[in-house]
């Protein structure tokens, strides 16, 4: 009986000792004022506030048209839109426009339908790394990691044309995945999908923020929406509920 109280209260003491560590982990690491979108006259959204925390997930709801994949891809820098103050990893962002380098190599952006080049799985994946100067070796040792994480190296010198949808999307991923990413946007991950190919999908989320990113998902997929821990954003009538 004893050694149970002992070690119920070890346990607790455990868990206290690693609280200031997980707080510490789940710091802001996007926190967006006044984002507004306009397409001419139409307003498609107006939001007050946008936080993302590290080390965390959150899937973006809403109805087909709310302006999910718009929110993604102004996060990520590819549309343009009114942002009153911008905050990353604590410091202050003041020019958006143009996006900062520091968001471009920290914020990755994956498209529902991915664009690959015509060479092979493993140029695509390593092309992020070859731009950004890494040695050729370390190039090479990274892929194969990210290659045998996406289930795909037994595609390593496939053409992108000829993979699947599924495919094509595991190999967008291990190549968002190598470059580390501390913030990785996911539009409509699972979009298209189903079966095996779905549920592979599905897997690899979860493990990019173990690996220390965090990840926004714009989706429609109940069973990403329901993933444990994942966090609600939901555009509506323009504005974001954080649910
Ligand atoms: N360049 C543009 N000019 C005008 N309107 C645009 C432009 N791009 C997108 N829109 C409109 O903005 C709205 C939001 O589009 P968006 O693709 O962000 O929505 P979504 O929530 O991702 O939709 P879905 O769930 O169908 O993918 C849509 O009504 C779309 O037609």
């Amino acid at each position: 009986m004893s050694i149970v109280i002992h070690s119920q209260i070890t346990a607790a003491v455990v868990e206290n000792a690693d609280a200031p560590q997980r707080d510490e982990r789940r710091k802001a690491l996007l926190g967006v004022r006044g984002l507004r979108k306009r397409h001419g006259d139409r307003l498609l959204f107006d939001i007050d506030v946008l936080e993302i925390a590290t080390h965390s997930a959150y899937v973006l709801t809403g109805m087909n048209g709310a302006g999910k994949s718009t929110l993604l891809r102004v996060l990520g820098g590819l549309e343009r839109a009114e942002i009153d103050s911008l905050r990353f990893a604590g410091e202050d962002v003041l020019r958006v426009h143009p996006y900062p380098r520091a968001l471009r190599r920290a914020i990755v952006y994956v498209h529902q339908h991915p664009i690959l080049f015509s060479t092979s799985v493993a140029d695509n994946i390593g092309y992020g790394l070859v731009v950004r100067g890494f040695a050729p070796i370390a190039v090479e040792a990274i892929v194969e990691e990210a290659m045998a994480w996406a289930g795909v190296a037994h595609l390593a010198d496939t053409d992108p044309a000829k993979l699947s949808g599924g495919e094509k999307q595991r190999v967008a991923l291990a190549r968002a995945r190598v470059l580390q990413p501390r913030l990785l946007l996911l539009d409509e991950p699972t979009a298209n999908l189903d079966g095996a190919a779905r549920e592979q999908v599905l897997a690899l989320i979860p493990t990019m923020v173990d690996a220390g990113s965090s990840v926004v998902i714009a989706c429609h997929d109940r069973d990403l929406i329901n993933l444990p821990g994942v966090q609600r954003l939901k555009l509506r009538d323009g504005h974001l509920e954080h649910r």
